[in-house]
């Protein structure tokens, strides 16, 4: 595979099963990892774009078959056309997006009774969109539906939750709603979710 990252410049790519062996006296380590971090940014004319990124420096890799690895740039021209405005729309205005991954643990909480304290209390993301990964099995996320309705959003394996944020909601006039959504992890165990939360560049107007 030309992504892994012992054959990359930059530490950046995937690194196999049994690849590394962190401990001399073992035989190899059972995980395989993506390592991905700075696009390299556009040179804004200096010609030292992100030089302070030393061997680091330099774009990802990704791996050509799996186009969605890069969702976001899938999901602003869908967005786009689903406006009726040039595929192209967001292209220009999200060459260095705000973009901010959190990981989250969420401690079980079964049984506890008090409704003020929940895994994350209702609220629409900020941004244009969110892609959500949730441990897979976990039943914690509720979306309100339009009959103001909370409803399960489970984890479907292979796939990620797209929350909209009000970001695309204030610039479609509300055409694209934000999603309204809360966690109550009452599943037994602890929960992991990854979201990665997507907006424009700083300086975009949200006009059309
Ligand atoms: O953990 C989740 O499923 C959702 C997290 C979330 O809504 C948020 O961090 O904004
Ligand atoms: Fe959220």
């Amino acid at each position: 595979m030309n992504i892994e990252n012992k054959k990359t410049p930059n530490f950046k790519g995937y690194s196999p099963l049994l690849s590394g062996n962190n401990d001399p006296n073992g035989k190899g380590d059972l995980q395989e990892g993506f390592e991905f971090g700075w696009e390299a940014l556009d040179d804004k004319g200096g010609g030292n774009a992100r030089q302070e990124d030393g061997v680091l420096a330099g774009a990802n890799v990704w791996p050509p078959e799996l186009p969605a690895f890069r969702v976001r740039k899938l999901l602003f021209p869908i967005f786009a056309l689903a406006l009726d405005i040039d595929e192209n729309f967001f292209e220009d205005k999200t060459r260095h997006s705000a973009a901010l991954m959190r990981i989250i643990h969420y401690p079980d909480q079964e049984g506890r009774t008090d409704e003020g304290v929940i895994g994350i209390g209702a609220h629409t993301d900020w941004e244009c969109f969110t892609i959500l990964w949730q441990q897979p099995g976990i039943q914690a996320l509720q979306v309100l539906n339009a009959q103001k309705e909370w409803i399960e959003a489970p984890p479907i394996p292979g796939t990620f939750v797209v929350n909209l944020g009000d970001q695309l909601a204030r610039w479609t006039n509300d055409v694209f709603k934000s999603t309204v959504h809360r966690v109550i992890n009452k599943s037994g165990s602890r929960r992991y979710s990854i979201p990665l939360f997507f907006g424009t560049d700083y300086n975009v107007r949200l006009e059309v």
